[in-house]
């Protein structure tokens, strides 16, 4: 059964969260070089490191041993005592980085705000493994303003799986009609599209060196100016929304 709390037309809004809420590429590609140095290897350029964002850390630092050490991701990811090693490294450098170079997006906090005010429900589904997720939202005090926080660890399974929408919008007892996912990349309008809801996307995060638009998302967004409740009504009464 359905509730509908709001005039605005989602209960429930889902977001990524690297690229989407929060710039962390620069103090990501900070702990992947200081990684690289430990382990002699060469460094990594932000370029490179933002384009392997998306599929959780564990799988960018994959991505970064494999194009320093010239070997194959399945070579990397087989060598399990020196990637079980250099990720011991990593997790050391990246706990030490988190919240150093990274913040907000603008006006991400103020709608984040506006809306929980106005009784949506706000749910982080990220990729990045929890232990990460919580220091970044902690160096930004963002945890308090979300009602469930979903990791890539967190449940089985992680995006583009919709099990987290899915979870959600059980958990809420919303429609899927009613909610949205906000994000910046391929992965999250598969994740939308595999749960049946509606996805808007930011253009200024990490698509894996790819335009936002090539996903084909239902509407690209400016920035989170076009989330604050007054945008939103707007949207519904001239357009019928997404
Ligand atoms: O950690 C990652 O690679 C991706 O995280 P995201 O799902 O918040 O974009």
């Amino acid at each position: 059964m359905s509730v509908t709390h709001t005039d605005l037309p989602f209960d429930l809004i889902l977001f990524d969260l690297d690229g989407t809420l929060v710039e962390t590429a620069p103090e990501i590609a900070d702990a992947v070089n200081d990684t690289l140095a430990e382990l002699g290897l060469g460094s990594a350029s932000l370029d490179e490191v933002t384009r392997w964002i998306g599929h959780g850390t564990r799988e960018l630092l994959v991505q970064a041993l494999a194009a320093r050490l010239g070997r194959t991701v399945d070579a990397v990811r087989a060598d399990t005592t020196y990637f079980t090693a250099a990720e011991a490294v990593f997790q050391r450098h990246y706990e030490a980085r988190c919240g150093t170079r990274s913040h907000p997006y603008p006006h991400v906090i103020e709608a984040l705000q506006a809306l929980r005010a106005e009784g949506v429900k706000l749910v982080v589904v990220t990729n990045k493994e929890a232990r990460y997720t919580a220091r970044v939202l902690d160096a930004h005090r963002m945890a308090p303003l979300f009602h469930r926080i979903i990791s890539g660890d967190t449940l089985p399974v992680k995006k583009p799986n919709p099990l987290a929408v899915a979870d959600s919008l059980l958990r809420y007892g919303v429609d899927r009609s009613r909610a949205l996912l906000v994000g910046d990349s391929s992965i999250d309008v598969a994740t939308a599209r595999h749960a049946g809801v509606a996805v808007w996307c930011v253009p200024y995060g990490y698509n894996m060196g790819e335009p936002i638009e090539a996903s084909a998302p239902d509407r690209v967004i400016a920035d989170f100016g076009a989330l604050r409740p007054a945008v939103l009504r707007t949207a519904t009464a001239s357009a019928g929304c997404a």
